[in-house]
């Protein structure tokens, strides 16, 4: 019997996770882990656990926004290695060492820790990100090939309108204000997209939000 997940070759699927107050722990404090590092420091709490840290890394650590346990991960036992992921909620192997990365992802499999191999495409993929305000889009080729997923970052980057933040605070402010006023689900959705293919209020919103706010209020008579 053919399920839908069978007929499915590709096992991925995106989630959008709210990481404040987790913990993220990066085996190898190198260029990937740097990467890696700069993606969540600013949303979670990220320990590197490495031999060496780069330059960037380092200030980072002065800084407070890692912290940073110096270890040669193969003079460590398991019980070791495991103390150092035991609260966390994603582990990361970046470490050069292939051998270290398995065994790293074998023990974060066993503890029921979610992992990302930098070697392969396993349990999670680190995708590219573009964030504008409020709008994130994610991009992956499911490891397939991480320098198209990176152009595919760059040409969507290049073709989003400069203007879209200030679109997003727009509809937000909006859609807040017609849920009060307008009872008719549909009524509102209809306005909203009215906002939103509305060239003059597009040429307003760099300029003068306030003015392109008025003009948006007009929309519901
Ligand atoms: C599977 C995955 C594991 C993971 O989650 O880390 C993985 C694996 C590997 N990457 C390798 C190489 C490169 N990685 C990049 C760039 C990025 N790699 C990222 C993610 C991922 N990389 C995951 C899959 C993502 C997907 O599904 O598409 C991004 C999106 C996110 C991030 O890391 O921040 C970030 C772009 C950020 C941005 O700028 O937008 C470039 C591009 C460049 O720098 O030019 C190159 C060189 C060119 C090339 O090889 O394509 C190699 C070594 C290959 C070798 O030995 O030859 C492996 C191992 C392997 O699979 O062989
Ligand atoms: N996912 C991705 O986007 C990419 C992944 N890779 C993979 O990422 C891995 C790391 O690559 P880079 O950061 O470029 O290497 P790197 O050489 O810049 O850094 C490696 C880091 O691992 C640490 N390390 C190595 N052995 C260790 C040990 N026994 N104990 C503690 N720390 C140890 C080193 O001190 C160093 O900080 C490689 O396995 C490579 O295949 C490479 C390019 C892109």
């Amino acid at each position: 019997m053919t399920t839908p997940t069978q007929t499915n070759k590709n096992p991925y699927l995106p989630l959008w996770i709210d990481f404040t107050d987790k913990i993220v722990v990066i085996f190898g404090g190198g260029a990937v882990g740097e990467r890696k590092a700069k993606r969540f420091f600013e949303k979670a709490m990220v320990t590197v656990v490495s031999s060496s840290l780069t330059p960037t890394l380092s200030e980072m650590e002065a800084n407070d926004s890692i912290l940073f346990i110096e270890k040669d991960l193969s003079d460590l036992s398991d019980g070791e290695i495991f103390d150092c992921m035991s609260d966390a909620f994603l582990v990361i192997a970046a470490t050069s060492d292939s051998e270290v990365n398995r065994r790293i992802i074998s023990m974060a499999k066993t503890a029921g820790v979610l992992v990302n191999d930098t070697e392969k495409a396993d349990e999670v993929i680190i995708p590219s990100l573009i964030e504008r305000g409020g709008l994130q889009i994610a991009i992956s080729s499911s490891g397939e090939s991480p320098a198209v997923t990176k152009y595919a970052r760059m040409t969507i980057e290049n073709a989003i309108d400069d203007n879209l933040e200030l679109m997003i605070d727009l509809q937000n402010e909006m859609r807040e204000y017609l849920k009060t006023v307008v009872s008719d689900q549909k009524k509102r959705q209809e306005i909203l997209w009215d906002i939103m293919n509305d060239e003059e209020i597009w040429k307003l919103l760099p300029a003068d939000f306030e003015k392109a706010k008025e003009k948006a209020m007009g929309k519901q008579n």
